[in-house]
């Protein structure tokens, strides 16, 4: 979610009241005849307050008083939303006459398959997504990969083959040209000679271009896998997964890198090396022996630098996540001071990584120069030996000259691989990650698409021992809820309710046992069917960078404003939300603002309420709400139990629980008390003598 892009139509802070544009409003109903029993409801409590009439459209849709978004805003008391007129100074006029002239936002795509999808009032809401299997796309990847590189070994051939154009001529000059003194044969051998050159250059050309494609189509094949699996393997491990997104970054650069051109032109070294024995043996077995030594200090080079290497990418990555750790909580740490410590930490880290990078170089570079060393001695051991043999006319000076230059060419890939290894060590141990992730994500199959839930909950037997552990979090849990049903979870800190609200929307699976809703166990359903009739508001509130209409929406693109409406009234923030300057418009940034916490977490209420979904858990919704917003969690509460949509709702407050008709109290991860409100209260009040369950600190101790 991090990497969710900033929304494109994002305005900067200066220009958002001026680049408003008429498409990007909601378009909300001007007499919302499609509003449940439950949203004409707020509309009666808005009207009451306002004092009735048209008055209590407008709430919804005027900005108030004192807004100072749009320049002129005209609004007619009486008239409401039919008269209310938004002008831009880049005269742009957004007419709200009934509706009838704010252009509507893009139709939504045309329904999948079938009408037995997810919520939300349009049919066909859910769109098949089609099988995943990521350990096929990786197959496909590496097989495109794969493919490109054959062609790129064609033109390698080529361009080495054509590279040898150079010294043929030299030798041909020296020793033909020269000797016949013919003008003919030179003015012949230059042209074929600067067409073979300028064919090398092409080709040389087109394998960097058809390299750099390669590179582009590795993104393109396995960026949405990667990041899918790497989203899927999050589930049940960390964040880390997401820093695969990287390693397709290194195998990218590699692609496109000089090392693998110089790897390319490794096998091609032997035949260099054929046509120097071909002019003297002797010169051969020169390059043979510098070959050797070449080779040598490689495979001395990669023993001696693996290890610093491997630990300096462990800190360094170790570094990067206390930095994004940062930039996560940089709120608390300047709040706190604590700029100091993380700095130090952060810097402890890099510190280590560029010591064992310092050593690894260090060895590199040694390993870089002696090879140059090598080589360049083997050009005058070349030319050295190539004329004393021209002294004894064994052999003559065009050839000798010409050896240098074959020489050379052999042994250059060879020094660059050696130069290019660490970045070798690096794309592997990329690529081992890449394959892992994907190979090793479950395959993401099609599966049966099923009649709309109702939203009857089973729970049986769940026992939850987070992985890598023996604690106990969930013992034996059961309990069953009808559609509509709305229950509370209470219990102490610690207890496991967090962890039963996330296995109830599967966000994590349980060691054993099973989260059925109606019927069909969570594991069975289709992934994004079930997604889209469960709404989750977690502890830890996150808004997407987005404006809050898009956050409501899930951030679909299909979301109509209809449904994103019906999701507010239905969670009750539509009043508030219409109060904020720019109304559903209003662009949140990565950590929240400018919204409250408390409005962030009503705006994730309604997110939960989008889709009209069957099965809403709330997890402590109220541990940021005032009065207000207490009242209109509690009223959302009483509308989702009139829309049939089943509730679970985990709270430390005792307010929320005269709008269930289902208490469930857990102590340790087991349950001690279930069933209906009043029997429960009952129940908990007789015990209530040492210490009620449920914090005293935060509401009245009537339980
Ligand atoms: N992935 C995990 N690894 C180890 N322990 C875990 C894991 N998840 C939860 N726990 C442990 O399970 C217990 C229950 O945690 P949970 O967050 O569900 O409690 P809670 O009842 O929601 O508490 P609170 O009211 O404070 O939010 C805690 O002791 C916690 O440390």
């Amino acid at each position: 979610m991090k990497d969710m892009p900033d929304h494109p139509d994002a305005p900067s802070a200066s220009d958002a009241p001026l680049t408003l544009k008429p498409e990007h409003r909601l378009d909300l109903p001007p007499t919302d005849p499609h509003l449940s029993a439950a949203g004409d409801a707020v509309k009666r409590r808005t009207e009451r307050r306002a004092g009735g009439g048209d008055a209590a459209t407008e709430t919804a849709t005027a900005p108030p008083a004192g807004e100072t978004a749009e320049e002129p805003v005209a609004r007619t008391p009486g008239d409401g939303m039919r008269d209310t007129a938004i002008r831009g100074p880049g005269a742009i006029t957004i007419e709200a006459n009934a509706g009838e002239t704010i252009p509507k936002r893009p139709t939504p795509p045309p329904p999948g398959r079938g009408t037995g999808g997810g919520g939300g009032q349009g049919p066909g809401f859910h769109r098949r997504l089609g099988p995943e299997n990521f350990g096929e796309s990786l197959r496909q990847g590496t097989a495109a990969v794969r493919r490109n590189l054959g062609l790129v070994m064609v033109l390698t051939c080529a361009t080495n083959l054509l590279i040898l154009a150079i010294p043929i001529y030299l030798f041909q000059i020296s020793d033909r040209v020269l000797t016949s003194r013919s003008i003919d044969t030179l003015v012949m051998l230059t042209m074929v000679i600067v067409g073979a050159v300028l064919l090398q250059a092409v080709l040389d050309a087109v394998r960097r271009f058809m390299l750099m494609r390669t590179a582009v189509e590795v993104a393109v094949r396995l960026g949405a896998p990667v990041l899918s699996s790497a989203a899927h393997a999050s589930l049940s491990g960390s964040s880390r997964e997401y820093q695969t997104l990287g390693d397709l970054q290194q195998l990218r650069s590699f692609l496109v890198s000089g090392t693998l051109i110089s790897f390319l032109d490794v096998p091609f070294a032997p035949l260099f090396i054929l046509a120097i024995f071909l002019v003297h043996p002797h010169l051969g077995a020169i390059v043979v022996v510098t070959a050797l030594v070449l080779l040598v200090i490689a495979l001395v080079n990669q023993k001696m630098t693996e290890k610093p290497f491997a630990e300096a990418n462990l800190a360094q990555s170790k570094a990067n996540m206390h930095l994004e750790s940062m930039a996560r909580n940089s709120q608390i740490i300047n709040a706190m001071a604590m700029i100091p410590e993380a700095v130090t930490i952060w810097g402890r880290e890099v510190a280590a990584s560029l010591t064992a990078q310092v050593r690894a170089q260090d060895r590199n570079i040694v390993s870089a120069a002696v090879s140059r060393a090598v080589r360049l001695l083997t050009q005058v051991a070349l030319l050295g030996w190539g004329a004393y043999l021209a002294i004894e006319g064994e052999i003559t000076g065009g050839m000798v000259i010409a050896a240098s230059i074959i020489a050379g060419r052999a042994l250059a890939p060879i020094e660059g691989a050696i130069e290019g290894w660490n970045a070798v060590i690096l794309t592997r141990a990329a690529h081992q990650r890449i394959t892992r992730l994907l190979t090793g994500s479950r395959l993401q199959f099609e599966r049966l698409r099923l009649p709309r839930p109702e939203g009857r909950l089973d729970v049986e037997r769940l026992l939850y021992v987070p992985p890598g552990t023996k604690q106990v979090v969930l013992n034996g849990i059961g309990f069953s809820l009808n559609p509509g049903d709305t229950l509370a979870v209470i219990g102490n800190s610690g207890a496991g309710k967090t962890t039963l609200g996330k296995m109830l929307v599967g966000s994590i699976l349980p060691t054993s046992g099973s989260v059925r809703l109606d019927l069909m166990d969570l594991r069975n359903w289709d992934p994004r069917q079930l997604g889209e009739n469960l709404g989750y508001l977690p502890q830890d509130v996150q808004l997407f960078p987005g404006t809050i209409k898009e956050n409501i929406g899930r951030m679909r693109a299909d979301a109509t404003d209809e449904q994103i409406h019906r999701a507010a009234v239905l969670a009750d923030v539509h009043e508030m939300i219409a109060l904020l300057p720019q109304g559903y418009e209003t662009l949140v940034a990565a950590d929240g603002a400018p919204l409250s916490g408390g409005q962030k977490q009503r705006v994730a209420l309604a997110r939960a309420f989008f889709g009209n979904p069957r099965l809403v858990v709330l997890d402590e919704p109220n541990s940021n709400l005032d009065a207000a917003g207490d009242k209109a969690l509690a009223h959302a509460i009483e509308q989702a139990r009139e829309n049939g949509i089943t509730v679970v709702v985990i709270t430390q407050k005792p307010a929320l629980l005269s709008v269930v008709n289902k208490i469930m109290l857990l102590t340790n991860g087991t349950v001690t008390l279930f069933g209906e409100r009043e029997k429960v209260l009952a129940q908990l009040s007789r015990q209530a003598a040492p210490g009620p369950a449920i914090r005293q600190d935060k509401g009245p101790a009537h339980v």
